[in-house]
Formats: structure tokens, sequence, C-alpha cells
């Protein structure tokens, strides 16, 4: 055994040598061309390209690749092994195969799709299906240009059928720095079927904590702009995720793959730019804080709670009806006259609005029949007997064309908002009944905020239907692609409207009902959203492997989904055994001496100073509420080091040691959580309470303290798993 690994390293030493030698030469090579400065396009471009190159290689000259696959296709008369890695590099010489292949090329699939066995594997290629025997499934870790670790995780020859996690174990148990990674060298089958999927397709996938979410969609992401390269383009592609710290806490994925100029934003941000608002941070605020930091706990969620209401598409049923109605009685009444003697009939009007300019929707067809009338009045001006009568049928048809354009019903989503929910005086002819399918308690409360000029999130998917139903996409600028992040915060009506800026249906849909802490806006269930798409432009997919935490923490979690929740999207968690989880009451006797303070805030000292003293390089103290969050932060800020207060105001994650409400915490993950507070006093009996500890427990890789009061909630009662009090 021991010699077949020093063989294999001699091996895989040797193939580091000459392929870096070969890496340099092309490099060579590339900065040998002298640089084009000219301006012929062609020259610009070849220029770019090279320039592109050159960077590539600089980097891949650091870790050419990660993987190695021996191959032998059916009609192949002999075994190949491919190596793999984050760009395709070719050979100088001309030869059957490259020196590198790109882990998304289509024969790269067969790295992360073999899961082991003696029968033929097989991957799709543009000429058809390929299908042989893999021989060889190997990892080599290779950094700064040094082989440092090779490992086998299939060998036909050697071992037995099945492909070993091994390796994905070693990688997993390394600790995290405060950014999300990369996992090329380890993508998982189930994981690689997601990443590869069809472009034009809703994916909908439900994925439990730490199953790779978010880290499979940015993977995808550089899929798709591999392989449909002529048809998607980086600009037209967007990651929509819960907050801005999120988005810079996954910055440093696309890059590594490659990747740049995806733009990223939330919901709220983005929504707000295409329809020129200003949603102020405070309302944001507000909201968490009315639905998070309640005493006796979140109210209760019905179909009349206005984030549900404002999210479903009966609200959009009533928008289409009442931009209908505007539709019709459109083109003021009157002939139009610029001055005295002059007319252009109404029927010319209505001519150029019901016909010509049919295809329009509403605010463009008024400003193009507006310009049409503009160009008219030019041509009458033209027929002026005098300079004199010129200049005053000049300013008397300025005016009246004005007059005129004011006639015409105002086209501004918001006011045709409030007019809907009858917060402002109404057309006459608008029917009665609009405000009767709106549940009461939505009515009343959303007049009362659009009175007072106040905006929430959940009035954003709304007022950009209205805006898309008037304006259309401008300019016809539709995304390529749109991943949603979190989504089982999204309502139906955000996934309807977003479907009209978005080519193809072309959708990566990800997020988690167990983590549904923000059901008061979000979805219940995936049907609410796969039932917006015909059946064939829709797919779903589950990710049931847990990836991030150890076996013991994802045991632990599930119990309290299982007893709090009645779940059954339970983790099934890789073979990776840690530290049992610990539940500490305040009180107990410490291991060391006291810090100060009363029980609470020494046993949060000391599992923090314990914990903080390992190698772990990011620790998060989670609390129920901001206010004991900010309150504990400020306790704990003078004793310890790189110490942050998470607030949900931030835009930058710094890792360290974080201290936060649980609700904040979702998304990201910590190498140890302490869980402050876990008691009944806390966490209530209703399954909301079990999800958002769930989310708490989710958060950490390697390992979870649970420190609480008198009393646990129930699905913490049996205690089961866990060890008690504080370690030796
Ligand atoms: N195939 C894999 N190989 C190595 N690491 C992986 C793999 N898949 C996921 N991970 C790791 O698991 C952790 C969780 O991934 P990620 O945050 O993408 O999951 P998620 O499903 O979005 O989680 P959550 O819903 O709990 O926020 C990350 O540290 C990620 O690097």
């Amino acid at each position: 055994m021991e010699d077949n690994f020093q063989s294999a390293y001699q091996e895989e030493e040797d193939r580091l040598n000459s392929a870096l030698t070969e890496i340099d030469t092309v490099l060579e090579r590339l900065r040998g061309i002298p640089v084009y400065t000219g301006h012929d396009y062609t020259e610009q471009a070849l220029e770019a390209s090279r320039e592109q190159r050159r960077k590539d290689l600089a980097k891949l000259r650091q870790e050419p690749y990660f993987g190695r696959l021996d191959f032998q296709g059916k009609d192949e008369e002999e075994r190949k092994a491919l190596y793999i890695g984050k760009i395709g590099v070719d050979r100088e010489q001309v030869s059957d195969r490259p020196l590198v292949i790109d882990w998304r090329a289509p024969v790269a699939s067969l790295f992360y799709s073999f899961t082991g066995g003696t029968e033929p594997a097989s991957y799709e290629a543009p000429e058809g299906l390929i299908e042989g025997l893999v021989y060889l499934k190997r990892n080599v870790v290779i950094r700064k240009q040094i082989l440092e670790r090779v490992a086998d995780t299939y060998n036909r020859d050697s071992d037995g059928p099945a492909v070993s996690d091994e390796f994905l174990v070693y990688r997993l148990g390394e600790n995290k720095d405060n950014r999300l990674r990369d996992i090329v060298s380890t993508i998982q089958e189930e994981q690689d079927k997601i990443i590869r999927a069809a472009k034009n397709t809703a994916l909908i996938i439900q994925g439990v904590a730490g199953s790779g979410k978010t880290t499979v969609a940015l993977h995808r992401l550089a899929f798709l702009l591999y392989q449909y390269k002529e048809q998607v383009s980086a600009e037209k592609m967007i990651i929509f995720a819960p907050n801005r710290m999120f988005l810079d806490y996954i910055s440093d994925v696309l890059p590594e793959l490659g990747v740049g100029n995806i733009a990223q934003s939330t919901f709220p941000d983005w929504a707000a730019d295409v329809l020129g608002v200003v949603l102020p941070e405070q309302n944001a605020a507000e909201t968490m804080s009315h639905w998070f930091e309640r005493e006796g706990g979140m109210p209760e969620i019905t179909g009349e709670t206005p984030g549900r209401f404002k999210g479903s598409t009966a609200l959009m049923g009533i928008i289409d009806s009442a931009i209908g109605l505007l539709e019709n009685g459109t083109v003021p009444e009157g002939d139009f006259s610029p001055w005295d003697g002059s007319v252009l009939r109404r029927s010319m009007i209505l001519r150029w609005h019901n016909e010509e300019y049919a295809p329009y929707p509403p605010a463009k067809r008024k400003e193009r029949v507006m310009a049409r009338i503009h160009r008219w009045i030019e041509m009458e001006l033209k027929k002026s007997p005098s300079a004199a009568a010129l200049k005053d049928r000049k300013k008397k048809s300025a005016a009246r064309e004005k007059a005129y354009s004011a006639k015409w019903p105002k086209y501004d989503p918001l006011t045709i908002y409030k007019q809907i929910f009858r917060a402002v005086k109404v057309p006459e002819d608008w029917p009665a009944e609009a405000p009767e399918r709106i549940p009461q308690g939505v009515l009343v409360s959303t007049v009362k905020d659009l009175k007072k000029g106040i905006l929430h999130e959940e009035d954003l998917p709304p007022l950009l239907y209205i805006h898309y139903l008037l304006n259309g996409s401008e300019g016809g600028s539709r995304f390529d692609h749109i991943v949603i992040d979190e989504a089982q915060d999204f309502s139906p009506f955000q996934i309807a409207v977003l479907d009209l800026y978005v080519k193809g249906h072309s959708f990566t849909i990800l997020g988690d009902l167990s983590q549904g802490i923000h059901a008061y806006k979000g979805v219940h269930a995936w049907e609410e959203m796969q039932t917006l798409f015909a059946p064939e432009q829709t797919a779903y997919h589950a990710l049931t492997r847990s990836y991030r935490s150890t076996m013991e923490i994802i045991e632990f979690a599930n119990g309290i989904l299982s007893a709090g929740v009645g779940s059954s999207l339970l983790a099934v968690p890789v073979f990776r055994s840690g530290n049992p989880v610990r539940l500490i009451a305040y009180g107990q006797p410490l291991p060391g001496p006291a810090a100060g303070g009363d029980s609470r805030l020494q046993a949060v000292r000391t599992a923090l100073a314990s914990l903080s003293g390992r190698e772990y390089r990011t620790v998060a103290v989670l609390t129920r509420s901001l206010r004991e969050a900010a309150e504990l932060y400020t306790e704990l800020a003078g004793q310890f080091e790189d110490i942050h207060l998470i607030d949900g105001s931030m835009t930058e994650y710094r890792g360290g040691l974080s201290v936060l409400p649980v609700y904040l915490s979702k998304g990201l993950e910590f190498d140890a959580v302490i869980l402050a507070d876990a008691d009944s006093d806390h966490y209530g009996s209703a399954a909301w309470d079990a999800k958002l500890m769930y989310v708490g427990c989710t958060r950490a890789l390697h390992e979870l303290w649970m420190l609480h009061g008198e009393g646990l909630p129930p699905y913490l009662q049996n205690g089961e798993g866990t060890v008690q009090g504080w370690p030796e």
C-alpha cells in the first residue's frame, strides 16, 4: 500500500513538473508577442484574448489542476489520463489530449458523476453519448506549484467498487475563513446534476442546510458561461441574495472560478433601482423587529398577512384588471387644437393609439402618440403666414400640448398602486369591487402606510409589475439567467415578476423550507412557485446531504426539526465525526475562574474564551434578538479582539468572532457556534421557533455549544446526542 502510494506520488510529481514546464513555455511565447496598441478592431480583440490567456496561465501555474481521471472510451485503443483544472490548457504541439481539461468540459463531468462500480460509465458530449471504462479517480492537491497530497478515491485495479468519501471528508474538516470557497475538486454527483442542468429551465432546488446550495448556484453560473458562450454573457446574469453582507461573504467564489462581472444584488435594491424609488433602511429594520423581536413570539401568519397577500398571484390579477381599464379609456375626449383654427381630429389620434402604436405598453404608447402629435404640430407651424404668427402659434401650441398631455391618465406605478388600494382618488369608471377582493386588514394598513409615504419590501413586486405593464422591460434588456438564493423567503409574485425580466424562464431558485423563518412573506411549499411555470419549463431537485457540519451537529439539528416542526426534510450527514453538541446551563460551576458579570454573561465569556482559544478561525455567538446581541457585544468587546457585532446594516463580513441575532445568521457559517439563551424564555414551542433554532445550529461546522437558562423548549428536552456541562 505504502509502495503504491509512493509510486503514485512520484508519478504525479513528475507529471506536475512537466506540466509546469509546458505552461511556462506557452506563457513565455504569449509574453513574447508585442502588445498591440493600434486601432484595428480584430487585432484589439486578439490582444484582449491573449491578455486574458496570460492572466489565466499565470494564475494556473500555481495550481494547474486538482484531479485526474483515467478513462478509456469504447472506441479508443488505450486508456488516457485526463487532468482536470479550473481552466483548460491546450498543448503547444498538436495532440489529441489537452494538457489540462476545464472542469466544465463534457468529459470532466465523469470526474463528478462517476460513483464507482465495474460497469461502463458515460457522459454527454456534443457528438453524442460517449461510453467507456473509468480506471482511476484521483484527487491531487497542489499549492503554489508544490504537490501536497495525492488521494485515490477510486481505483479499478485495487479498490472496492465504490468511490470513497475520504478526500471529501478531509476537505470538510478544514477550518474556514471569512469567505465561501469554490468546491471544484469535490463537487458531488447530486450537485453536479444541478450545475450542468440545461439553461432554459426554472430549476427549483430544495436543499437541506449546508447542502451547498449557494456554492452550487455559483458554480452553475460558471458552467452556463462556459457551455452557452454564444448565448449568455456575465453582464446579463444576476444573483439575488438576502443581504449585502451575504453578497460580500460569497464574493470570492466567482473570481476564483475565473468569472467576473455578474451582477449581485438584493431584491429590494434591484427593484428600487428599476423603479427609481428609495426604500429607507429603517423600514426593513422595522419589519425585522416586528417579526423577530416581539415579546411572546411571532404574530400569527394567515392569508391576510400583508406580505403573504401582496406576494400572491391574487394581487397580480387585481392589477391586471386595473391596467386593463386604463388601456380602454386613455385618449382624452375631444379633438386637439394647438391654436384656434387648427384641428387634429380625435379619430386620427385614436388611429395612432389603437392601431399604429398598439403593440406598445400604455406608457410607451402615450409617449409615441405625444411625439407624433408634436411632429404634426411642427408640420402645421411651417404653414404659418408670417414670423409673428409663427411666434404666437409656437407659444400657444406649447401650452396646449402640455395641457393635452396632462389630460391622459398618470402612468406612474405608485399612483396606480395607490389607486388600487384607494389611497388616492380613482378614475370614475373604476369598478367598485376591486378593494373587496383585498383582505380588509391589508387594505387598511396599506392605505395608512401609503398615505404616509411608507413603502415596504412586499410593495415592490406589485409596483414592479405595474411598471412592467406600463413600460415593458426597458430597451428589451432582459437577463440571460437569474439565481435566487434563500428562495424560501421569496413570494410567488416576486418570481412571476422576475420571470418577465429573464429570457426563457432561465432560473436557478434555491432554498430550504426548514429554514423558512420569514414565512410572513415567503413560500410555504415549493408548489407555490412551481405552478407559475408550465411543467416542461421547470424542474425540481432535492439536495439531502449536508456537507457543512459534523454528524453530531447534523443529527442534533435533525432532532429539532422532527420534534419541533414535524418535518421530514432531514439532512443526511457525510461521515465526518467531531465533538458532541454541548448543553450548558447558566449557573453551572465554571471550569475556570469567573470573569465577572451575572451567570449568563460569565457562561458566554467562558465559552467564547474556550472556543476562540482553539484553532478555529470563525466563532459566533448567536442571540435571540438584536437587542441582546448588541448588549452582549458591549460586554464582550473589551475582552476579545477581532470581535464584531452584526446588525443587518453591514456590507462586509469580517470573520473572527461575531455576535449576532440568530435570524441574521442565515446563509453564513462558522467553525464554532455558541447559541446563547437556548431556553424556553427565548424559544417558544411553535414550529417557527424551532426553525429559528435549527437555522442557528446548522451554522456550525465543527463545534456547537447551547447555553441556556431554566427550562428548555420541548424540542430540546430529551437532550439526545448531547453532553451536558463544560468540558473537562
Ligand atoms: N461538494 C462539496 N465539497 C466540499 N465542500 C462542500 C461541498 N458542498 C458544500 N460544501 C461546503 O459546505 C458548506 C455549505 O455550503 P453552502 O453554504 O453553499 O450551503 P447551503 O445549502 O447554501 O447552506 P444553508 O442553506 O445552510 O445556508 C460550505 O462550507 C461549502 O464549501
